[in-house]
Protein backbone atom coordinates (compact mmCIF):
# COMPACT_ATOMS: atom_id res chain seq x y z
CA UNK A 1 0.00 0.00 0.00
CA UNK A 2 1.55 3.40 -0.90
CA UNK A 3 0.36 6.52 0.50
CA UNK A 4 -0.81 7.78 -2.87
CA UNK A 5 -2.33 11.42 -2.79
CA UNK A 6 -2.08 13.19 -6.30
CA UNK A 7 -5.43 13.41 -8.71
CA UNK A 8 -6.37 9.69 -8.99
CA UNK A 9 -6.47 8.16 -12.67
CA UNK A 10 -9.25 5.52 -11.87
CA UNK A 11 -9.44 2.28 -10.19
CA UNK A 12 -7.59 -1.38 -10.71
CA UNK A 13 -9.83 -4.70 -9.39
CA UNK A 14 -7.90 -7.46 -8.22
CA UNK A 15 -10.24 -11.15 -8.37
CA UNK A 16 -7.86 -13.83 -6.54
CA UNK A 17 -10.64 -17.15 -6.90
CA UNK A 18 -9.18 -20.13 -5.40
CA UNK A 19 -11.19 -23.59 -5.26
CA UNK A 20 -12.89 -22.49 -2.37
CA UNK A 21 -12.62 -18.93 -1.95
CA UNK A 22 -12.92 -15.30 -4.32
CA UNK A 23 -10.29 -12.74 -2.83
CA UNK A 24 -10.96 -8.96 -4.56
CA UNK A 25 -9.19 -5.53 -3.93
CA UNK A 26 -9.68 -2.58 -5.77
CA UNK A 27 -6.69 -0.36 -5.52
CA UNK A 28 -6.91 3.50 -6.83
CA UNK A 29 -3.99 4.74 -9.37
CA UNK A 30 -2.39 7.73 -9.12
CA UNK A 31 1.06 9.64 -10.30
CA UNK A 32 2.37 8.29 -7.26
CA UNK A 33 0.86 5.01 -7.52
CA UNK A 34 -1.56 2.22 -6.34
CA UNK A 35 -3.85 3.06 -2.85
CA UNK A 36 -5.58 -0.11 -1.62
CA UNK A 37 -8.85 1.48 -1.14
CA UNK A 38 -11.07 -2.04 -0.19
CA UNK A 39 -10.64 -5.50 0.17
CA UNK A 40 -12.76 -8.90 0.49
CA UNK A 41 -13.32 -12.10 0.85
CA UNK A 42 -16.19 -14.42 -0.43
CA UNK A 43 -15.60 -17.61 1.28
CA UNK A 44 -16.73 -21.07 1.88
CA UNK A 45 -18.31 -21.57 -1.21
CA UNK A 46 -19.05 -24.59 -0.95
CA UNK A 47 -21.01 -24.98 1.87
CA UNK A 48 -21.14 -21.81 4.17
CA UNK A 49 -20.75 -19.49 1.71
CA UNK A 50 -20.14 -15.67 3.79
CA UNK A 51 -19.29 -12.37 1.92
CA UNK A 52 -17.20 -9.62 3.49
CA UNK A 53 -15.61 -6.18 2.37
CA UNK A 54 -13.06 -4.38 4.69
CA UNK A 55 -11.44 -1.15 4.57
CA UNK A 56 -7.84 -0.68 4.63
CA UNK A 57 -8.04 0.04 8.35
CA UNK A 58 -9.60 -3.57 8.40
CA UNK A 59 -13.03 -1.80 9.11
CA UNK A 60 -15.83 -3.93 7.71
CA UNK A 61 -18.00 -2.06 5.26
CA UNK A 62 -20.13 -4.73 4.34
CA UNK A 63 -21.09 -8.87 5.16
CA UNK A 64 -23.59 -11.13 3.73
CA UNK A 65 -24.35 -14.74 4.09
CA UNK A 66 -25.61 -16.98 2.63
CA UNK A 67 -28.18 -20.38 3.74
CA UNK A 68 -25.59 -23.17 4.87
CA UNK A 69 -25.24 -25.86 2.94
CA UNK A 70 -25.78 -23.79 0.17
CA UNK A 71 -23.29 -24.50 -2.74
CA UNK A 72 -22.19 -21.07 -4.38
CA UNK A 73 -20.30 -20.76 -6.96
CA UNK A 74 -17.75 -18.52 -8.13
CA UNK A 75 -20.22 -16.49 -10.90
CA UNK A 76 -22.79 -16.16 -7.90
CA UNK A 77 -20.05 -14.76 -5.31
CA UNK A 78 -18.55 -12.16 -8.31
CA UNK A 79 -21.82 -11.06 -8.72
CA UNK A 80 -22.17 -10.58 -5.42
CA UNK A 81 -18.84 -8.43 -5.25
CA UNK A 82 -19.75 -6.32 -7.92
CA UNK A 83 -23.03 -5.48 -6.57
CA UNK A 84 -21.31 -4.93 -2.77
CA UNK A 85 -18.37 -2.50 -5.06
CA UNK A 86 -21.12 -0.74 -6.82
CA UNK A 87 -23.38 -0.24 -3.29
CA UNK A 88 -20.04 1.11 -1.81
CA UNK A 89 -18.67 3.12 -4.01
CA UNK A 90 -21.43 4.42 -6.72
CA UNK A 91 -20.35 5.21 -10.12
CA UNK A 92 -16.74 3.65 -9.74
CA UNK A 93 -14.78 3.57 -12.86
CA UNK A 94 -12.52 0.47 -12.90
CA UNK A 95 -9.46 0.90 -15.27
CA UNK A 96 -9.20 -3.06 -15.42
CA UNK A 97 -9.08 -6.16 -13.39
CA UNK A 98 -6.09 -8.16 -12.78
CA UNK A 99 -6.69 -11.78 -12.01
CA UNK A 100 -4.65 -14.66 -10.72
CA UNK A 101 -4.42 -17.16 -12.95
CA UNK A 102 -2.53 -20.49 -11.22
CA UNK A 103 -1.07 -21.89 -14.33
CA UNK A 104 0.36 -20.08 -17.81
CA UNK A 105 1.94 -23.06 -18.97
CA UNK A 106 5.10 -22.69 -21.30
CA UNK A 107 3.78 -20.40 -23.30
CA UNK A 108 3.02 -17.45 -20.91
CA UNK A 109 5.94 -16.12 -18.92
CA UNK A 110 4.61 -12.80 -18.40
CA UNK A 111 1.56 -11.15 -17.36
CA UNK A 112 -0.75 -10.99 -20.08
CA UNK A 113 -3.96 -8.88 -21.72
CA UNK A 114 -7.19 -11.73 -21.72
CA UNK A 115 -8.46 -11.55 -25.65
CA UNK A 116 -10.92 -13.89 -26.76
CA UNK A 117 -7.79 -16.45 -28.25
CA UNK A 118 -5.68 -15.87 -24.61
CA UNK A 119 -8.64 -17.02 -22.76
CA UNK A 120 -9.18 -20.25 -25.24
CA UNK A 121 -5.38 -20.98 -24.05
CA UNK A 122 -5.62 -20.62 -20.28
CA UNK A 123 -8.71 -22.88 -20.79
CA UNK A 124 -6.40 -25.49 -22.96
CA UNK A 125 -4.38 -25.68 -19.89
CA UNK A 126 -7.00 -26.48 -17.10
CA UNK A 127 -5.75 -30.08 -17.47
CA UNK A 128 -2.50 -28.98 -15.86
CA UNK A 129 -4.23 -27.34 -12.86
CA UNK A 130 -7.61 -28.97 -12.79
CA UNK A 131 -8.41 -27.87 -9.39
CA UNK A 132 -7.39 -24.27 -9.53
CA UNK A 133 -7.26 -23.40 -12.79
CA UNK A 134 -11.39 -23.42 -13.77
CA UNK A 135 -12.34 -21.03 -10.92
CA UNK A 136 -9.37 -18.56 -11.84
CA UNK A 137 -11.31 -18.46 -15.35
CA UNK A 138 -14.78 -17.98 -14.50
CA UNK A 139 -14.36 -14.54 -13.29
CA UNK A 140 -12.88 -13.52 -16.39
CA UNK A 141 -15.45 -14.61 -18.43
CA UNK A 142 -17.88 -13.30 -16.05
CA UNK A 143 -16.50 -9.87 -17.04
CA UNK A 144 -16.31 -10.24 -20.15
CA UNK A 145 -20.04 -10.87 -19.82
CA UNK A 146 -20.78 -7.64 -17.21
CA UNK A 147 -17.99 -5.77 -17.92
CA UNK A 148 -17.10 -5.95 -21.71
CA UNK A 149 -15.62 -2.60 -22.02
CA UNK A 150 -13.23 -3.23 -18.85
CA UNK A 151 -9.69 -4.41 -20.26
CA UNK A 152 -8.59 -7.53 -18.44
CA UNK A 153 -5.11 -8.78 -17.11
CA UNK A 154 -4.09 -12.58 -16.34
CA UNK A 155 -0.84 -12.33 -13.35
CA UNK A 156 0.25 -16.63 -13.55
CA UNK A 157 1.60 -18.44 -10.52
CA UNK A 158 4.01 -19.92 -12.49
CA UNK A 159 5.18 -17.22 -14.90
CA UNK A 160 7.88 -15.88 -11.76
CA UNK A 161 9.32 -19.39 -11.92
CA UNK A 162 10.14 -19.37 -15.87
CA UNK A 163 13.86 -18.77 -14.41
CA UNK A 164 14.72 -21.83 -13.52
CA UNK A 165 17.02 -23.28 -15.39
CA UNK A 166 16.12 -26.35 -18.25
CA UNK A 167 17.78 -29.00 -15.64
CA UNK A 168 15.46 -27.69 -12.15
CA UNK A 169 12.21 -28.24 -14.49
CA UNK A 170 13.27 -31.40 -15.78
CA UNK A 171 11.88 -34.78 -14.34
CA UNK A 172 13.65 -38.00 -15.63
CA UNK A 173 11.10 -39.11 -17.25
CA UNK A 174 11.33 -39.82 -21.05
CA UNK A 175 12.63 -36.53 -22.56
CA UNK A 176 9.74 -36.02 -25.44
CA UNK A 177 7.24 -35.17 -22.40
CA UNK A 178 9.42 -32.73 -21.13
CA UNK A 179 9.06 -30.76 -24.74
CA UNK A 180 5.19 -31.89 -24.03
CA UNK A 181 5.02 -29.72 -20.79
CA UNK A 182 5.50 -32.20 -18.56
CA UNK A 183 7.61 -30.29 -16.27
CA UNK A 184 8.29 -28.73 -12.70
CA UNK A 185 6.66 -25.01 -13.24
CA UNK A 186 6.09 -24.33 -9.32
CA UNK A 187 3.31 -21.98 -8.57
CA UNK A 188 3.18 -19.03 -5.28
CA UNK A 189 4.87 -17.70 -8.14
CA UNK A 190 3.26 -13.98 -7.21
CA UNK A 191 4.25 -14.06 -3.23
CA UNK A 192 7.45 -14.86 -4.45
CA UNK A 193 7.74 -11.93 -6.73
CA UNK A 194 6.33 -9.32 -4.38
CA UNK A 195 8.71 -10.89 -1.60
CA UNK A 196 11.83 -9.99 -4.05
CA UNK A 197 10.45 -6.74 -4.31
CA UNK A 198 10.23 -6.15 -0.87
CA UNK A 199 13.91 -7.08 -0.06
CA UNK A 200 16.14 -4.57 -1.36
CA UNK A 201 14.29 -2.68 1.37
CA UNK A 202 13.79 -4.68 4.16
CA UNK A 203 16.69 -7.54 3.64
CA UNK A 204 18.94 -5.98 1.39
CA UNK A 205 21.67 -8.47 1.86
CA UNK A 206 19.38 -11.37 0.92
CA UNK A 207 17.92 -9.00 -2.38
CA UNK A 208 21.64 -10.26 -3.80
CA UNK A 209 22.02 -12.99 -1.75
CA UNK A 210 20.77 -16.61 -1.19
CA UNK A 211 16.97 -16.48 0.35
CA UNK A 212 14.82 -19.83 0.70
CA UNK A 213 11.30 -18.27 1.13
CA UNK A 214 8.64 -20.25 2.20
CA UNK A 215 4.86 -19.33 1.41
CA UNK A 216 3.23 -21.07 4.18
CA UNK A 217 -0.08 -20.72 3.60
CA UNK A 218 -3.05 -23.51 2.57
CA UNK A 219 -1.34 -23.91 0.38
CA UNK A 220 2.54 -24.10 1.18
CA UNK A 221 5.50 -24.10 -1.07
CA UNK A 222 9.34 -23.30 -0.65
CA UNK A 223 11.52 -21.09 -3.58
CA UNK A 224 15.03 -20.61 -3.78
CA UNK A 225 15.58 -17.03 -4.64
CA UNK A 226 19.17 -16.04 -6.03
CA UNK A 227 19.84 -12.59 -7.09
CA UNK A 228 15.87 -11.74 -6.91
CA UNK A 229 15.52 -14.81 -8.99
CA UNK A 230 13.61 -18.32 -8.73
CA UNK A 231 16.01 -20.79 -9.20
CA UNK A 232 14.16 -23.63 -7.81
CA UNK A 233 10.78 -24.46 -6.32
CA UNK A 234 9.44 -27.15 -4.17
CA UNK A 235 6.07 -27.14 -6.36
CA UNK A 236 6.07 -29.21 -9.76
CA UNK A 237 4.03 -30.41 -12.48
CA UNK A 238 1.16 -29.32 -10.46
CA UNK A 239 0.40 -27.57 -6.91
CA UNK A 240 0.52 -31.22 -5.13
CA UNK A 241 4.08 -31.29 -4.61
CA UNK A 242 6.74 -30.50 -2.04
CA UNK A 243 5.63 -29.44 1.24
CA UNK A 244 2.59 -30.96 3.30
CA UNK A 245 0.07 -28.86 3.28
CA UNK A 246 -3.46 -27.58 4.73
CA UNK A 247 -5.39 -31.12 2.72
CA UNK A 248 -2.57 -31.79 -0.04
CA UNK A 249 0.09 -34.44 0.62
CA UNK A 250 3.44 -32.81 -0.92
CA UNK A 251 5.90 -34.87 -2.24
CA UNK A 252 5.09 -39.41 -2.20
CA UNK A 253 6.93 -41.55 -3.99
CA UNK A 254 4.59 -41.44 -7.28
CA UNK A 255 4.28 -45.46 -6.41
CA UNK A 256 2.18 -44.87 -3.98
CA UNK A 257 -0.21 -43.82 -6.30
CA UNK A 258 -0.13 -47.13 -8.47
CA UNK A 259 -0.38 -48.80 -5.80
CA UNK A 260 -4.10 -47.17 -4.37
CA UNK A 261 -4.89 -47.52 -8.16
CA UNK A 262 -3.47 -51.21 -9.01
CA UNK A 263 -3.77 -52.75 -6.12
CA UNK A 264 -6.59 -50.88 -3.53
CA UNK A 265 -9.18 -50.01 -7.12
CA UNK A 266 -9.31 -46.87 -6.22
CA UNK A 267 -10.08 -44.83 -9.66
CA UNK A 268 -8.30 -41.80 -10.42
CA UNK A 269 -10.97 -39.29 -9.40
CA UNK A 270 -10.57 -40.93 -5.79
CA UNK A 271 -6.78 -40.75 -5.95
CA UNK A 272 -7.04 -36.82 -6.77
CA UNK A 273 -9.97 -36.68 -4.36
CA UNK A 274 -7.95 -37.88 -1.71
CA UNK A 275 -4.37 -35.96 -2.96
CA UNK A 276 -5.66 -32.84 -2.98
CA UNK A 277 -8.61 -32.90 -0.16
CA UNK A 278 -7.66 -35.52 2.73
CA UNK A 279 -4.26 -35.43 2.91
CA UNK A 280 -1.91 -32.92 4.39
CA UNK A 281 -2.41 -31.33 8.05
CA UNK A 282 -6.28 -32.79 7.87
CA UNK A 283 -5.19 -36.31 6.67
CA UNK A 284 -2.72 -36.91 9.42
CA UNK A 285 -4.28 -35.32 12.15
CA UNK A 286 -7.93 -35.95 11.85
CA UNK A 287 -8.69 -33.18 12.87
CA UNK A 288 -8.28 -30.28 11.36
CA UNK A 289 -5.94 -28.66 7.81
CA UNK A 290 -5.85 -25.57 9.66
CA UNK A 291 -2.76 -24.58 11.83
CA UNK A 292 -4.29 -22.53 14.15
CA UNK A 293 -6.66 -25.38 15.12
CA UNK A 294 -3.84 -28.06 15.48
CA UNK A 295 -1.37 -25.78 17.25
CA UNK A 296 -4.61 -25.38 19.60
CA UNK A 297 -5.27 -28.97 19.73
CA UNK A 298 -3.66 -31.45 22.57
CA UNK A 299 -4.68 -34.41 20.09
CA UNK A 300 -1.05 -36.36 19.52
CA UNK A 301 -2.05 -36.54 15.74
CA UNK A 302 -2.49 -33.28 16.07
CA UNK A 303 1.17 -32.71 17.24
CA UNK A 304 2.40 -35.29 14.43
CA UNK A 305 0.79 -33.82 11.69
CA UNK A 306 2.61 -30.18 12.81
CA UNK A 307 5.98 -32.13 13.24
CA UNK A 308 5.24 -33.15 9.70
CA UNK A 309 4.48 -29.81 8.48
CA UNK A 310 8.09 -28.57 9.89
CA UNK A 311 10.37 -31.38 8.73
CA UNK A 312 9.11 -31.44 4.92
CA UNK A 313 10.02 -27.86 5.15
CA UNK A 314 13.52 -28.48 7.05
CA UNK A 315 14.30 -31.31 4.36
CA UNK A 316 13.07 -28.97 1.72
CA UNK A 317 15.24 -26.00 2.82
CA UNK A 318 18.62 -28.44 2.99
CA UNK A 319 17.82 -28.88 -0.66
CA UNK A 320 17.14 -25.56 -1.50
CA UNK A 321 19.88 -24.42 0.60
CA UNK A 322 22.49 -27.10 -1.73
CA UNK A 323 20.88 -25.25 -5.01
CA UNK A 324 21.81 -22.00 -4.51
CA UNK A 325 25.68 -23.25 -3.54
CA UNK A 326 24.85 -21.77 0.19
CA UNK A 327 21.91 -19.80 2.18
CA UNK A 328 22.31 -16.26 3.25
CA UNK A 329 18.88 -15.91 4.90
CA UNK A 330 14.90 -17.44 5.27
CA UNK A 331 11.70 -15.43 4.64
CA UNK A 332 8.57 -17.07 6.36
CA UNK A 333 5.34 -15.58 4.69
CA UNK A 334 1.65 -16.36 3.88
CA UNK A 335 -0.94 -17.52 6.46
CA UNK A 336 1.09 -19.77 8.68
CA UNK A 337 4.60 -18.02 7.54
CA UNK A 338 3.17 -14.38 8.98
CA UNK A 339 1.28 -15.70 12.17
CA UNK A 340 2.46 -19.09 13.61
CA UNK A 341 5.47 -18.22 15.89
CA UNK A 342 5.51 -22.10 17.29
CA UNK A 343 6.22 -23.25 13.60
CA UNK A 344 8.68 -20.57 12.87
CA UNK A 345 10.01 -21.36 16.03
CA UNK A 346 10.58 -25.57 15.37
CA UNK A 347 11.84 -24.77 11.96
CA UNK A 348 14.69 -22.46 13.31
CA UNK A 349 15.61 -24.73 16.36
CA UNK A 350 16.44 -27.51 13.64
CA UNK A 351 18.80 -24.78 12.03
CA UNK A 352 20.70 -24.65 15.35
CA UNK A 353 23.59 -27.12 14.11
CA UNK A 354 23.90 -24.43 11.14
CA UNK A 355 24.55 -21.73 13.57
CA UNK A 356 21.22 -20.17 12.95
CA UNK A 357 19.83 -18.71 16.43
CA UNK A 358 15.95 -17.19 17.55
CA UNK A 359 15.41 -14.29 19.40
CA UNK A 360 12.30 -15.81 21.02
CA UNK A 361 10.50 -12.08 21.60
CA UNK A 362 10.49 -10.94 18.12
CA UNK A 363 9.13 -14.46 16.91
CA UNK A 364 6.31 -14.18 19.65
CA UNK A 365 5.77 -10.27 18.12
CA UNK A 366 5.89 -11.48 14.48
CA UNK A 367 8.98 -9.07 13.81
CA UNK A 368 10.52 -8.44 10.64
CA UNK A 369 13.33 -10.09 11.33
CA UNK A 370 13.16 -12.82 14.11
CA UNK A 371 17.38 -13.91 14.86
CA UNK A 372 19.97 -12.58 16.98
CA UNK A 373 22.49 -10.69 15.62
CA UNK A 374 25.04 -13.25 16.02
CA UNK A 375 22.82 -15.46 14.19
CA UNK A 376 24.91 -16.71 11.07
CA UNK A 377 21.55 -16.91 9.06
CA UNK A 378 19.14 -14.09 9.47
CA UNK A 379 15.34 -15.28 9.05
CA UNK A 380 12.62 -12.71 8.73
CA UNK A 381 9.16 -12.32 8.33
CA UNK A 382 7.75 -10.89 5.75
CA UNK A 383 3.64 -10.56 4.86
CA UNK A 384 3.00 -11.42 1.46
CA UNK A 385 0.67 -8.94 -1.02
CA UNK A 386 -0.22 -11.01 -4.32
CA UNK A 387 -3.02 -8.71 -4.97
CA UNK A 388 -0.48 -5.39 -5.30
CA UNK A 389 2.12 -7.10 -7.37
CA UNK A 390 -0.99 -8.07 -9.50
CA UNK A 391 -2.77 -4.71 -9.49
CA UNK A 392 0.94 -3.79 -10.50
CA UNK A 393 1.41 -6.18 -13.16
CA UNK A 394 -2.13 -4.81 -14.54
CA UNK A 395 -1.31 -1.52 -14.83
CA UNK A 396 2.51 -2.32 -16.62
CA UNK A 397 0.48 -4.87 -19.36
CA UNK A 398 -2.11 -1.83 -20.10
CA UNK A 399 0.78 0.79 -20.41
CA UNK A 400 3.17 -1.83 -22.70
N1 LIG B 1 -2.49 -16.59 14.15
C1 LIG B 1 -2.28 -17.71 13.48
N2 LIG B 1 -1.60 -18.74 14.04
C2 LIG B 1 -1.38 -19.88 13.37
N3 LIG B 1 -1.79 -20.10 12.10
C3 LIG B 1 -2.46 -19.12 11.50
C4 LIG B 1 -2.75 -17.87 12.13
N4 LIG B 1 -3.43 -17.09 11.25
C5 LIG B 1 -3.59 -17.82 10.12
N5 LIG B 1 -3.00 -19.04 10.26
C6 LIG B 1 -3.00 -20.15 9.31
O1 LIG B 1 -2.75 -19.75 7.98
C7 LIG B 1 -3.36 -20.71 7.09
C8 LIG B 1 -4.07 -19.98 5.97
O2 LIG B 1 -3.12 -19.22 5.28
P1 LIG B 1 -3.55 -18.23 4.08
O3 LIG B 1 -2.28 -17.72 3.47
O4 LIG B 1 -4.52 -17.24 4.59
O5 LIG B 1 -4.27 -19.26 3.14
P2 LIG B 1 -4.72 -19.22 1.63
O6 LIG B 1 -3.74 -20.10 0.92
O7 LIG B 1 -6.10 -19.78 1.66
O8 LIG B 1 -4.63 -17.77 1.16
C9 LIG B 1 -4.26 -21.57 7.95
O9 LIG B 1 -3.64 -22.81 8.22
C10 LIG B 1 -4.37 -20.77 9.24
O10 LIG B 1 -4.59 -21.57 10.36
C1 LIG C 1 -0.97 -22.87 -6.20
C2 LIG C 1 -1.60 -22.98 -4.87
O1 LIG C 1 -1.32 -23.89 -4.11
O2 LIG C 1 -2.44 -22.01 -4.55
P1 LIG C 1 -3.23 -21.88 -3.17
O3 LIG C 1 -2.21 -21.71 -2.09
O4 LIG C 1 -4.05 -20.62 -3.37
O5 LIG C 1 -4.06 -23.10 -3.02
MG1 LIG D 1 -2.80 -18.96 -0.92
Amino acid sequence: MTDARSASTGMVAVVNAGSSSLKFSLFECSADGLTLVMRGLAQGLDSAARFEAKDPAGKVLATHAWEAGQRIGHDAALHHVIEAVRGLLPGVQLRAIGHRVVHGGTEFSAPELVTPEVLEKLTGLIPLAPLHQPDNLAPIRLAFDLLPDVPQVACFDTAFHRSMAPLAQMFALPYTYYDEGLRRYGFHGLSYEYIASRLPDVAPALASGRAAVMHLGNGASACGLLDGRSIASTMGFSALDGLTMGTRCGAIDPGVVLHLIQQRGMSAADVERMLYRQSGLLGISGVSSDMRTLLASDEPRAKLAVEHFVYRIVRELGSLAFAMGGLDGLVFTGGIGEHAAPVRQRVVAQMAWFGAELDAEANAANATCITTPASRCAVYVIPTDEELMIARHTLRALDA
